[in-house]
């Protein structure tokens, strides 16, 4: 496949050109070790490193491009140099451009929050491909193009992997997409070039300070996301959260609100919540389902208003939904047979969903039965969530045992010690620190009770545990289930 340079930067604002433009491009890169004959070499800014370092190591490799924010004093003759403001943006300009338009191509939603971007975009993909469509998902778990199943290495990949992965949906029939949008996406301009039918927004609490620096810059990176938004598309916000107003502020989308409290225009009433699931009163219409927690309850009638916007009809919509189960790692109950004790894993990686999830439990909580809950936080992340994310623990359960969650490259006691901080004197005594994530479970396992709950929290659906620079396999589920079956 080859493009015209000059077609793929037809929607780019070009501030100057050197060199050659008329010419043939094979392949769009933005890391200068995967360039080769006939390439554009995005140069980006990073976090870590600057692309334009690397300008001469692509053309060596074969670009006969490169488009960057500054072009090199020594420039290399054949080589196309074009200069723009944002080279991030201009990746994924050029990438829809590449890609035929897919996001034009089908119904494309974003979902994004600090919680609850996961669990959202995979009820739409469930919730769709039971009323019949084909759809794609790109999560934190995994991507769906229709029925199959691609790893994913990100929440929201790189722009040129979107834009590929959305043309191999098209190409394969899909009528819809729906795709997490982290706020590192929307500040890397990750989303440039995809023209979105719609966008959520579930939620803005205390995470990813480590890269945003103060909890306004994350709320902007959240908002760039509904400011790029066209007339045609429509924004969702969950009115209970305060800043769901600030999302709308500048979006030229269409404005609708979701709320369990306010006048919106869906709302639902929560008429029970218990260890069976939600009972929930929605546009007149009683709903059943297996989610656990209010928390869900924003969920699905995120889920709700975002098939009512698509199109769908409100009462087939209601009932399929009441069929959905929840995602991977999300209040996964974990019971095998003969169990006494009750074991859930959940993805609960901020203190807000610690929080939440934790506040379910203690709803359905049989008297005189505890909760131990087993968290860790992860490493070369945010620091400043680790001793909330400890009082958060304290505050409601029984007993705690802190742990490893991903330590990365950080020294493991040291992340524990910051945690510890968070624990409040009073509740010392019921707080145990075991580095070890495996023993740590089991150690919850052994302390329990019949009937008292252990919650593993922070890892989900995770299969790996990244200590140092190894990713080593670690399942929560599975040493849960193991620690259950031989201490029932
Ligand atoms: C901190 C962060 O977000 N980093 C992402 C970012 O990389 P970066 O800015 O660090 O890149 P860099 O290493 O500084 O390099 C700059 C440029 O030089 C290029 N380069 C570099 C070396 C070289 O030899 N040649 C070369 O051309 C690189 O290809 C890059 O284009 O851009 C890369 C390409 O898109 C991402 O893979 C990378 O994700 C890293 C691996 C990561 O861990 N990201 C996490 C924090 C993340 O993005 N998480 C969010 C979820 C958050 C949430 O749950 O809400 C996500 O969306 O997954
Ligand atoms: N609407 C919500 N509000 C608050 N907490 C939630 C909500 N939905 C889910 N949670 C909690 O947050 C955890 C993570 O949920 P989910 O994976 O859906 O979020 P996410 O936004 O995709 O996270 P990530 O940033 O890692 O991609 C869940 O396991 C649950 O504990
Ligand atoms: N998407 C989240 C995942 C956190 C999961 C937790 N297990 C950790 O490793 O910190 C992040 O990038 O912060
Ligand atoms: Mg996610």
């Amino acid at each position: 496949m080859a493009t015209a340079l000059a077609e793929l930067l037809r929607p780019l604002n070009i501030l100057e050109a050197k060199g050659p433009q008329e010419m043939e491009i094979e392949k769009i890169e933005f890391d200068s070790r995967k360039a080769g004959p006939r390439s554009v070499f995005v140069a980006v800014r990073g976090t870590q490193t600057d692309g334009h370092r690397y300008i001469a190591q692509a053309v060596e490799a074969g670009s006969t491009a490169v488009v960057c924010e500054a072009i090199p004093e020594a420039v290399q003759p054949g080589i196309a140099y074009i200069r723009v403001a944002n080279a991030s943006e201009a990746l994924g300009l050029m990438a829809d451009v590449w890609h035929g338009h897919p996001s034009r191509q089908l119904k494309l939603v974003g979902v994004t929050g600090t919680n609850g971007k996961t669990t959202t975009v995979t009820l739409l993909y469930d919730l769709f491909s039971a009323l019949g469509y084909k759809a794609g998902l790109l999560s934190t778990v995994r991507n769906k193009i229709g029925a199959a199943e691609l790893a994913a290495t990100h929440t929201t990949p790189d722009a040129l992997s979107i834009h590929g992965l959305l043309r191999e949906m098209v190409d394969t029939g899909c009528d819809f997409a729906f795709m997490e949008v982290s706020s590192h996406a929307a500040h890397q301009r990750r989303i440039a070039g995809l023209h979105f039918a719609g966008g959520v927004f579930t939620n803005i609490t205390h995470d990813h300070l480590d890269y945003h620096k103060t909890f306004k810059a994350y709320i902007e990176a959240k908002k760039m996301f509904f400011d790029i938004l066209p007339a045609t598309a429509f924004a969702l916000v969950n009115l209970d959260d305060k800043r769901g107003g600030v999302m709308l502020q500048n979006t030229k989308a269409g404005r609708y609100t979701f709320s369990l409290r306010e006048m919106a225009d869906f709302r639902a009433r929560l008429l029970g919540n218990n260890m069976a699931g939600l009972h929930l009163m929605i546009d007149g219409q009683e709903v059943y389902s297996r989610l656990m927690g209010e928390f869900n309850a924003y969920n699905l009638l995120a889920v709700y208003g975002v098939a009512c916007l698509l199109g769908q009809d409100p009462v087939e919509a209601l009932t399929a939904a009441s069929q959905l189960k929840a995602a991977e790692g999300r209040f996964d109950y974990v019971s095998p047979p003969g169990a006494s004790k009750i074991g859930i894993v959940d993805y609960a990686h901020t203190p807000d969903a610690l929080e939440k999830v934790l506040q379910t439990i203690a709803g359905f909580l049989e008297p005189g039965s505890r909760v131990i809950t087993v968290v860790g936080c992860g490493g070369d992340r945010d620091k400043a969530k680790r001793p909330v994310m400890a009082e958060v623990a304290c505050r409601l359960s029984q007993q705690v045992v802190l742990t490893s969650d991903n330590p990365r490259t950080e020294d493991p006691e040291q992340i524990l010690k910051e945690m510890q901080a968070g624990v409040p004197g009073l509740a010392a005594h019921m707080v145990l620190s075991i580095v070890n994530r495996k023993e740590a479970i089991r150690t919850a396992v052994a302390l329990a009770q019949p009937g008292d709950v252990i919650l593993v929290a922070g890892k989900g659906h995770e299969k790996y545990q990244e200590i140092g620079q190894e990713r080593l396999p670690f399942d929560d589920k599975a040493v849960l289930a193991e620690a259950l079956e031989q201490q029932p």
